[in-house]
């Protein structure tokens, strides 16, 4: 039985503004998609990690993943697609032809570079426990309004309802697989699941697991980092 990860990087990091895929930006020295795969293994319980590379720098994605694996684990790198869905998609057909004991599927975008291995022990866990679907979650701390094109808001939703979705969101391989049958694209992999009619779970992300899109991003990172020595 494998615990499989499938990580998106093959994104341009645009509005990082860096000049060079997100993925392969430094921090402290590490890149991000190496800080991502290493909080991977180190929860112990991820054997594969499929990554999504950006098509033009598979071969820089293999020079700063290749010693990442830990005995018994394997890192797989493959060219990205052009949204992150086709990303995924990508990688969850490797997934499926090549690691044919795969049970258990994450999706962990590179760029939540600093997510804490107990959040994705904790996913796994749960889909482990019988879960279909599963992704870690944090309340909403400002206010949400709903605004219509011109920008003027209809409506103010309850936040106590709403959460931030972070990853790993974590699959039985077989309903993520469903999924994906299905072509649609989505800002996540959970809403391809939820039009399957399938129950997704809840568990509690970590602001650790932000995602790192911004400048201010990066200098927060940066900031938490120095604090802790790492
Ligand atoms: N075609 C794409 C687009 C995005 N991603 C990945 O999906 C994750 C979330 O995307 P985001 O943080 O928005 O990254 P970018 O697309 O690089 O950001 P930007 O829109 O600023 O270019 C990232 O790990 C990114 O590398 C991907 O694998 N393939
Ligand atoms: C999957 C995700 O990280 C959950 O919050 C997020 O939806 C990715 O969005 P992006 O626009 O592709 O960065």
């Amino acid at each position: 039985m494998s615990v499989v990860a499938l990580v998106p990087a093959a994104g341009r990091g645009e509005r990082l503004g860096y000049g060079m895929p997100k993925a392969l930006v430094p921090v402290n020295g590490q890149p991000l998609l190496a800080r991502a795969v290493r909080g991977l293994f180190a929860s112990g319980c991820v054997h594969h990690v499929v990554i999504a590379a950006p098509p033009s720098d598979v071969d820089a994605v293999n020079t700063v993943t290749a010693s990442l694996a830990p005995v018994g684990g394997a890192v797989h790198v493959l060219p990205g697609g052009a949204e992150r869905t086709d990303s995924v998609r990508l990688a969850l057909e490797f997934a499926l032809a090549e690691i044919p004991d795969t049970r258990v599927v994450l999706v962990h975008d590179a760029a939540r570079a600093f997510t804490p291995p107990e959040v994705v022990k904790t996913v796994v866990d749960a889909v482990l426990s019988g879960a279909d679907a599963v992704i870690p979650v944090l309340p909403v701390a400002d206010t949400i309004k709903q605004v219509d094109q011109a920008g003027v808001v209809v409506a103010t939703p309850d936040r106590a309802v709403l959460r931030i979705v972070q990853t790993p969101q974590g699959f039985d391989a077989k309903v993520l697989a469903s999924a994906y049958r299905s072509g649609v694209t989505a800002t996540d992999d959970a809403a391809l699941v939820e039009l399957l009619g399938v129950p997704v779970t809840t568990v509690p992300g970590h602001p650790h697991a932000m995602k790192i899109t911004t400048p201010f991003d990066l200098a927060v990172a940066e900031a938490v980092l120095t604090g802790g020595n790492a």
